[in-house]
């Protein structure tokens, strides 16, 4: 039986690269989970890559069928943009494993859908003084630094992924990125072992 690996953790703690990583482990044969969104592509992506990108209507048709799994909504200043997971038929537990990525929220949602089982958690950590240099020398290097948006998610991330909220949802195992190649190999094994 097929398991799902869902990567989680606060901004700039690295999940982007450990996915990018861990989807190309050779031997660890994971698929990727692809989301949907209903915000506009963008001219160096492609549908069904990054993400599935469609319209309010299609949303709503997997809210009626039963198989939306997950949904947020972001406010923005293009209007509201959602971003979910639906059983659109990719996950096929009998046959593959698969890597997802996600929020806390959207871990719990996937948890009560597929079961407790078959989604293991992989939450990633660095030391907040870490975690924000980080961010800060990320930023720096965009064209247009968002140093506002940067400070606002560092602080909802205090909230949204408090030790309680970690607890509530299970988590115990917390894999820390100091060095990368390092943590994915952590990683790696965790998942061989599972
Ligand atoms: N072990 C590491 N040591 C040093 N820098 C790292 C390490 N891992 C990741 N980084 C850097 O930290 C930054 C954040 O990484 P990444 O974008 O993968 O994080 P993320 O969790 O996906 O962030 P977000 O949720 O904010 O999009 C990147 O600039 C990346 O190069």
């Amino acid at each position: 039986m097929g398991k799902i690996f869902y990567i989680m953790g606060k901004s700039a703690s690295g999940k982007d690269h450990i996915y990018a990583r861990l989807a190309a482990h050779e031997g660890l044969g994971l698929k990727k989970l692809v989301l949907y969104t209903t915000r506009p592509i963008r001219a160096e992506e492609e549908n069904g890559k990054q993400y599935y990108f469609v319209d309010d209507k299609e949303l709503e048709e997997f809210r009626s069928s039963g198989n939306l799994i997950e949904a947020r909504a972001y406010h923005t200043v293009h209007g509201i943009w959602n971003y979910f997971t639906a059983d659109d038929g990719q996950v096929d537990l009998e046959n593959a494993d698969y890597l997802g990525i996600g929020t806390l929220e959207s871990y719990v949602k996937m948890r009560e859908y597929y079961g407790k089982e078959n989604v293991c958690p992989v939450y990633i950590e660095v030391e907040d003084g870490e975690r924000l240099a980080r961010a800060l020398k990320r930023e720096r290097g965009q064209e247009i630094p968002r140093y506002e948006e940067m400070c606002r998610r560092f602080l909802a991330d205090q909230e949204d992924f408090s030790e309680e909220k970690i607890a509530a949802a299970g988590i115990t195992r917390k894999f820390q990125n100091v060095d990368l190649e390092e943590c994915v190999e952590e990683i790696a094994e965790y998942i061989r072992q599972a």
